[in-house]
Parts: structure tokens; C-alpha cells; sequence
């Protein structure tokens, strides 16, 4: 059997321990890594070399500076730099390489702030972007336009995916900087055991985010990059923006979640509301219609995914 050799980039992230933890399960897949130590993405004639050296067949890109609202908000330059730096040192040298087929990670953020809803993937660039996380996204529409640029001009089969807001095994757990479910999970574990009255939960409660278990995109990758040429060829040929949105389908208040994560980690206690912090976009639910039509949906239950998420924590970051 000839396997085929696949890069995931920032494999030791919360997507790209799913997505290894997936191709792993089949033996066609050999698949290759680098930690940021050994291989500084930003770092053009590094990476270049590397490509040259393993030639990988495909590429599935989950290295870039990620955070929450907050590490977003402060840190424009890193998250709009970093991120452009490290998409165009990777389109090039994957394509110089030789790379037929990559999986490029971008987010729900990308559309505009007060789109309709759910979001289609053709909402793309209808209109002004959400204030907090604008560097960030516009790196990634750059990354989108990479993909389309690269099949228009070279024939390529490079897909953006655009996954929801995500959270399982291996998250960021910072107390500032993370995203909402970490941040939370950690606080309200941290509020139990030292026995305080209330957790604090930023914004005004009201916000809506969908939530998907970091498992199941590693399912839908591996579904994406198994999919026969001719039906890769419909989402990536030159004259299709190649984007496609993954999440569950439903979403929820902020406050829920809140609720959700206090009755998971067992805290008996007040939820606070901290309005001087920001809520960022009002509501982001993805059209998911596209990949459901390809035969892909996610499985786990926001409870269940949020029970599996606490026990990672507890054995690794308690
Ligand atoms: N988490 C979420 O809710 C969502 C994430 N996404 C997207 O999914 C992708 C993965 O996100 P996620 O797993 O959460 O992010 P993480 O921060 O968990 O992981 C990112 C990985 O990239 C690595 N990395 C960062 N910079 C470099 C670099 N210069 N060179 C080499 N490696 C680097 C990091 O290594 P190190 O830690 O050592 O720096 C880390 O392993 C991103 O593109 C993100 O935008 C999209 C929607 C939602
Ligand atoms: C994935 C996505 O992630 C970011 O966008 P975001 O969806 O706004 O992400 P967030 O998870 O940080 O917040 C969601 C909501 O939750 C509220 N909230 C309450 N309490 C906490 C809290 O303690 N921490 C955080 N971070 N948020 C909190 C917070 O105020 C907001 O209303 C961008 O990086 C963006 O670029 C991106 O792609």
C-alpha cells in the first residue's frame, strides 16, 4: 500500500491534535509534523526547505496565532502578522513542492458582523467586518484568496475551511487570553475548589456562539481530504470561491453555555456578568447545507463534548 504523506501544521493545537488523532487511525496515512521549536512557520526559507525535503502530498493547515476576544482586541499586529506571515510562507512552498491538496483552517469570523442568518458561505465580503477580531479576519480572507488564487493560476485543490467556534482536548486554557468554553471551564473549576460565591462570565450574556466538539472537525477533515478527485474538483475548481463552512447547526447564548459549563464541572455558586468586557459579533450560526450535502455532519451534543472537555482539563490542566 502506498501511503500517503500528509503535513499537519501546528499538530500540538486544539485542531491539529484532532485532525492527527484522526488520520492516525488509518495506516494509508503517514503523517508528518513539526512543533513550532523545530520549524518556525513565519520563517520562509525554513519552511521552504522543509517542503523540499519531505514533499508532502497534502497539507492541512492548523498553525496561526489564535486567541479570544480579548488576545484578539489587544494584540492587532500579531494576529493580522503572524497570521499572513505564516499563510504566504506556506502557500508558497507547498506549491513549489508540489502539493496538489491542502486543508486550509480559517473561521466563522470572516463574514461580515451582522450578516443574515445562518451564514452562507457566499456571504464572504458583503459587507463590514466585527471590530475585535477584524486583523485576524482579514488574514484569513487573505488566506481564502490564496486558495482561489493558487487553483485559478495553477490548477491547484486548495479548500478554506471555516470552522465555528471550537473547544475539546488539548484547548487553550489561559485565563485571559483563551476562548469563551476554556476560560470558562477553568474558572468555574477554579471557583469550586477554592470555594468562592461567584464566577465572573465577560460581556453581557447575550451574545450567541454555536460550539463544535475539536473531534468531530478532525472527522470532517479526514471526510474532506477522502473525498474522491472529481468531488474535491466541485468544491476547488478556479471558477468556485473554495469555501466551506463546518459547524453543528445550532447555537446558543453565551449565558447558557455559562450554565451549561457551571452544571458540568458541579459549581454551586453565583454567575457574575462583567458588562466592561466586550461581546464582540451579536450572533455567527453557520449554514452548514454545503457539507451536509457532501454526506458529513457532527455528532457530538454540546453536553456531551462539554462532559469529555472537563475530563481532559482535570487529567491535564487541573
Ligand atoms: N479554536 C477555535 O475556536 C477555532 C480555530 N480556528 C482555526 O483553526 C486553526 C487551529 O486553531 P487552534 O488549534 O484552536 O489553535 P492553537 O493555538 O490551539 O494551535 C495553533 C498551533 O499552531 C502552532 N503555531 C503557531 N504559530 C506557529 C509558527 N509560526 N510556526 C509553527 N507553528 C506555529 C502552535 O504552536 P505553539 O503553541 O508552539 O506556538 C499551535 O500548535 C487556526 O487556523 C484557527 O484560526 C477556526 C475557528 C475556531
Ligand atoms: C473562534 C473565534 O473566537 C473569537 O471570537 P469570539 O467568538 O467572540 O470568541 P470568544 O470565545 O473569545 O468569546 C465569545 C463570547 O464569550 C464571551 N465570554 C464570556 N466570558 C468569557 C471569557 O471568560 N473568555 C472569553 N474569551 N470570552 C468570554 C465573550 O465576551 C464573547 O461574547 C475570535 O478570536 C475570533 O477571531 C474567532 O475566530
Amino acid at each position: 500500500m502506498t501511503q500517503k504523506k500528509i503535513f499537519v501544521a501546528g499538530h500540538r493545537g486544539l485542531v491539529g491534535t484532532a485532525v492527527t488523532e484522526a488520520l492516525k487511525e488509518e495506516a494509508r496515512y503517514g503523517v508528518v509534523t513539526r512543533t513550532h521549536a523545530e520549524l518556525d512557520l513565519e520563517d520562509s526559507r525554513a519552511t521552504r526547505q522543509f517542503f523540499l525535503d519531505e514533499r508532502p502530498d497534502m497539507v492541512v493547515m492548523c498553525a496561526a496565532k489564535v486567541g479570544g476576544i480579548l488576545a484578539n482586541n489587544n494584540l492587532p499586529v500579531d494576529f493580522l502578522h503572524q497570521n499572513l506571515r505564516i499563510q504566504l510562507s506556506v502557500f508558497d512552498a507547498a506549491h513549489e513542492a508540489g502539493v496538489k491538496r491542502m486543508i486550509f483552517l480559517g473561521s466563522s469570523c470572516i463574514y461580515p458582523r451582522d450578516c443574515p442568518q445562518p451564514i452562507r458561505e457566499d456571504y464572504l465580503l458583503t459587507g463590514p467586518l466585527e471590530a475585535t477580531n477584524r486583523p485576524y479576519a482579514l488574514a484569513k480572507i487573505a488566506g481564502v484568496e490564496s486558495c482561489w488564487s493558487f487553483n485559478r493560476q495553477y490548477g491547484t485543490r486548495y479548500l478554506a475551511l471555516m470552522p465555528t467556534n471550537m473547544y475539546g482536548p488539548g484547548d487553550n486554557y489561559h485565563p485571559e487570553h483563551s476562548h469563551v468554553l476554556p476560560a470558562l471551564i477553568r474558572r468555574f473549576h477554579e471557583a469550586k475548589i477554592k470555594g468562592e460565591p461567584s464566577v465572573v462570565v465577560w460581556g453581557s450574556g447575550r451574545p450567541r456562539r454555536e460550539f463544535m466538539y475539536s473531534q468531530d472537525l478532525g472527522d470532517a477533515i479526514r471526510f474532506l481530504l477522502e473525498l474522491p478527485d472529481e468531488q474535491f474538483a466541485t468544491l476547488t475548481g478556479p471558477d468556485v470561491a473554495p469555501l466551506i463552512n463546518v459547524g453543528v447547526g445550532e447555537d446558543v447564548t453565551i449565558r447558557e453555555v455559562a450554565e451549561l459549563v457551571r452544571a458540568t464541572v458541579g459549581y454551586q455558586g453565583e454567575l457574575k456578568l462583567d458588562a466592561t468586557k466586550p461581546d464582540g459579533t451579536p450572533r455567527k450560526l453557520l449554514d452548514v447545507g454545503r457539507l451536509a450535502a457532501l454526506g458529513w455532519k457532527a455528532k457530538t451534543a454540546l453536553d456531551e463534548g462539554l462532559r469529555r472537555a472537563y475530563k481532559d482539563f482535570l487529567q491535564h490542566h487541573a
